[in-house]
Parts: C-alpha cells; sequence; structure tokens
C-alpha cells in the first residue's frame, strides 16, 4: 500500500519501488520521501592522511575521522588540491566501509592482503588505502576497460605505492586460492541508492532489473570466494535497498559456503539501520536518505569458515635481469630505496614495497595487470624521465629534483597544460607545486617551460 500519496504524486519512484520497502524494518517512509523532495544530496569529501593540506571543512562524517562535510558544493575541477590527492569527493554513507576495516582490523599488526574486486572509479579503493599500511597489498580490480583509466588515475593522485590495479573477470581469480586475508564486493546493483543523487536512474528501475542483479552478486560472489582465506573477510556492499540484492545475498552466502556473520559496532545516533537476514539471521547495515546524512548504502561483512586449498602450486615467475648501474639511478629518487623492489615494464622503471615481490609475481601469472606500486620513470643516458605517477607518489625523493611552487592561478594554467605566467629560475625537470604538494612535472629551459602535465587528465572545462 502507498502511504502519503499527495508526496508520492510529487515524486516518480518507479511502480512497486517503495512496496518492498515498506516492510522493511526501521524504514521510515515519511523521512524518505521527504529526504528525496526536500534534502539536496549532502556533499562530502574524506582527506588523504598522506598528504596533509589546509582544506575548509564543515562537520564531521560519524563514522569516518577523515569523511566531512561541506556546506556548499566547490568546483573541485578548479581546486588544485584535489588534483594533488589531498582529498577525494566521497558519498558519505560509503565512507562506513572504512569502519568495517578498522572493525575487524584494530591492531593493524600483521600484513594483509586486500581484493577491492569492483573497484572503479576508486572511492572505495583510496578509503581502504587509508586504513591500511605500506607492508599491506591492495589489489583494485575493474572488470571494464574503459573505467581502469579513472581508477588508476585516482590511485596515482593518492600516493599509493602498495597497490596493483588489475582489469579481469572476477572469475579470472579463481584459480588463486586462499590469497586474501580481506575482500570487499562492492557490486554492482539496481542503484536506487543513487536516486536522490540521481533522479535519471529511476527511469533504468524495474523488478526484473533487480532479479538479474541478484543472480549477477551470486556469479560474481561464487567466482571471488575461492580467493578468500580461511578466516578471511567477505565486505559485501550495494547501493540498492532492495532485499533481493542485501539480505537474501547474505542468507545464500552463509548457505552456500557457511560463512559466518561479523556484527558491526554502530552508534544509535548515527542513523544506520542495523538489519539481520530472514533465514541466517546475518546482520547487514542499512543507509537510508532521511535517516543518515548521506545516500542508500547497504553494507555487510562475514568471515570465511573453510579453506580453499593453499598457494603452494604457485612457481616463482624468475628473476628480471636488471641493469645495476641503471637501477643505481633509477633508486635515487625514493625516500627509503632499500624499502622497495624495482622492476622494469619495457623501458619504463617502476617500484613497489619490497613486501610485495612475490605477490606480484603470482597476481602476474594470473591476472591482467594494469598498474603496479609507483611508475617511475624511463633512463635516458644518466637522466631519467620522471614519469607523472612519480611526481604524485608518497615516497618521492625531492631532493633529486628541482620545486617550483604555483599560485592557485598557475597552478590552474598548469593543470589545463597551457603556458604557465611565471619567472623560473634552474634548468631540467622541476615538480610543480601548489601549497607544497606536487601536482605533476615541467620541464624548465632557459626560456619557456614545457609543460608535462599530461593530456589525458588536463582540465578541459572553461568553468
Ligand atoms: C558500485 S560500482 C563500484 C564503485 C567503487 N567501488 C567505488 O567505490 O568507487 C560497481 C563496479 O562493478 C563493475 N562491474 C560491473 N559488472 C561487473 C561484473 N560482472 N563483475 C565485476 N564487476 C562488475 C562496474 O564496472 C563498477 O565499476
Amino acid at each position: 500500500m502507498r502511504k502519503f500519496e499527495s508526496d508520492m504524486d510529487n515524486y516518480n519512484f518507479p511502480p512497486h519501488f517503495l512496496d518492498g520497502l515498506n516492510t522493511e524494518p526501521g524504514f521510515d517512509n515519511t523521512d524518505f520521501v521527504n529526504a528525496h523532495i526536500h534534502q539536496p544530496t549532502p556533499t562530502s569529501i574524506r582527506i588523504n592522511p598522506f598528504k596533509p593540506a589546509d582544506i575548509k571543512t564543515d562537520s564531521q562524517i560519524p563514522w569516518c575521522n577523515e569523511g566531512f562535510y561541506l556546506n556548499e558544493r566547490p568546483s573541485f575541477t578548479f581546486d588544485p588540491l584535489f588534483h594533488a590527492g589531498a582529498y577525494y569527493v566521497q558519498e558519505a554513507s560509503s565512507m562506513f566501509i572504512g569502519h568495517i576495516l578498522n572493525t575487524i582490523r584494530p591492531d593493524k599488526e600483521d600484513a594483509i592482503k586486500v581484493l577491492d574486486l569492483c573497484a572503479a572509479p576508486g572511492g572505495k579503493t583510496t578509503l581502504l588505502n587509508s586504513a591500511l599500511n605500506s607492508s599491506d597489498l591492495l589489489v583494485a580490480n575493474e572488470i571494464i576497460k574503459t573505467r581502469v583509466p579513472i581508477l588508476s588515475d585516482n590511485l596515482n593522485r593518492w600516493g599509493t605505492t602498495n597497490t596493483i590495479v588489475t582489469n579481469n573477470d572476477p572469475r579470472d581469480f579463481n584459480s588463486i586460492h586462499s590469497f586474501f586475508d580481506v575482500v570487499l564486493v562492492d557490486a554492482p546493483c539496481s542503484g536506487s541508492g543513487m536516486f536522490r543523487k540521481d533522479p535519471a536512474a529511476m527511469n533504468e528501475w524495474s523488478e526484473g532489473n533487480v532479479n538479474l542483479c541478484h543472480q549477477r552478486q551470486e556469479r560474481i560472489l561464487a567466482d571471488i570466494y575461492p580467493a578468500l582465506k580461511e578466516d578471511g573477510y567477505l565486505i559485501y556492499s550495494t547501493c540498492s535497498y532492495s532485499h533481493q540484492e542485501n539480505e537474501d545475498i547474505l542468507d545464500w552466502l552463509c548457505n552456500e559456503f557457511g560463512l559466518e556473520s561479523i556484527r558491526i559496532p554502530i552508534d544509535m545516533g548515527w542513523g544506520i539501520v542495523e538489519t539481520e537476514s530472514p533465514i541466517k539471521k546475518a546482520w547487514g547495515y542499512r543507509f537510508y536518505p532521511g535517516k543518515v546524512k548521506g545516500e542508500g548504502l547497504f553494507a555487510a561483512c562475514l568471515r570465511k569458515k573453510e579453506s580453499s586449498g593453499g598457494v603452494s602450486n604457485y612457481k616463482n615467475n624468475g628473476q628480471q635481469k636488471l641493469p645495476a648501474k641503471e637501477m643505481d639511478l633509477v633508486k635515487q629518487y625514493l625516500n627509503n630505496a632499500d624499502n622497495f623492489y624495482f622492476f622494469k615494464v619495457n623501458e619504463d622503471w617502476l617500484a613497489i614495497n619490497r613486501e610485495h615481490k612475490e605477490s606480484l609475481n603470482i597476481l602476474h601469472r594470473h591476472l591482467y595487470i594494469k598498474k603496479s606500486g609507483v611508475r617511475i620513470g624511463k633512463l635516458a643516458g644518466n637522466d631519467l624521465i620522471p614519469d607523472h605517477e612519480l611526481a604524485l607518489s608518497l615516497v618521492i625523493n625531492k631532493d633529486m629534483v628541482l620545486t617550483t611552487e604555483l599560485t592557485k592561478e598557475q597552478a590552474i594554467q598548469y593543470l589545463r597544460r597551457d603556458n604557465i605566467d611565471i619567472m623560473v629560475t634552474g634548468k631540467g625537470w622541476s615538480l610543480m607545486t601548489y601549497e607544497g604538494l606536487p601536482l605533476g612535472w615541467a620541464k624548465l629551459l632557459p626560456n619557456r617551460i614545457n609543460n608535462y602535465y599530461p593530456k589525458e587528465i588536463r582540465i578541459m572545462s572553461q568553468h
């Protein structure tokens, strides 16, 4: 039965959409409809803990230490700090995934391997990264090839050195048994949780599509299950309100694989609704606009109780023979270079935290790797042609290069890949910085500056 006909007449939820929701515990039809009609989507950002900057925020997102609401939505495109990776613009509810990771891993003592299976554009990948140490490995996978560049760009901005980006179907992970300690499946879904932010999504919604999404979610989870270690954690999330895509999936996981549900502590004041799946009573966490200051989200955490076999059948990929003299040159560009494993892909030198060398070899045998660690650059004689990834990485040794600090106006010129109005002294490769944070490279010549900001990510819009 529809309640509140007058509001409903003003708001075009798809037919039958609210029917199922009205029977969900903790769902308040009035708050929900009012939030969609009268409360705009809140603007929120998450600060990069590794790139401190002076950022004006308004209030704290209660479930995320680094998450903040902004009372107004500024132009992020024209804020150089955004391009420097000082913060990520992320919907507030999604940040709960970080709270789950911190809950299941309070001490952070032993290094872990984490997979973000459905990762693009990388919001939750950067969130997970902030909660990890550099000795932890984070694999970010995206099945759709055209979505991989945005994922890699966002990770480059974040400055990560312990992340590997892959472009694979979940079934390709099926041969990597018992590898990951934590797997996040932020599943493709029917998307009702984004109706307020993107009302056009309402036209796409149908009960038939919810069923298709449910089937796809089961397929993805079955494919990835063997890659999770015994006692490892599966974090499952959607931005759908549909029971079939949420609690029903938890029941299916518990029935099919004997997974154990993990209860996540929440504060009553946060407005999050804790639910239980109908059969196995697995806990789930629902975010409803009107109850929380954020968009729709469902999240749950489960633990694997059995082993899918070990990793003993992996052969070492063999050592790449690397020219020692070249490596000595390249090493100088990283701080704490001895903590890194250096390798070459074609002419490019790359580095990843030393402890991830074996994992990289294993993954390389099974997956299509699109980015690993930090790309340092190519050598031309004794000179490094530095890569953009190096400029933004957290480990660049700034003593090896010149630095040119830009005003906001100059930084925008640089980010547009335009000429920069600046008098320079010095010659050679220079890090172009804004408020001390690197944006990328330029080459300083006696009478001009060559702007090397990557074409593909330059600011195109006029305002
Ligand atoms: C909800 S979005 C992920 C959002 C991302 N985790 C974030 O926080 O920025 C779901 C992702 O799943 C991917 N996807 C679509 N079909 C898939 C499939 N069959 N298997 C795995 N991933 C799929 C989509 O390309 C999309 O990037």
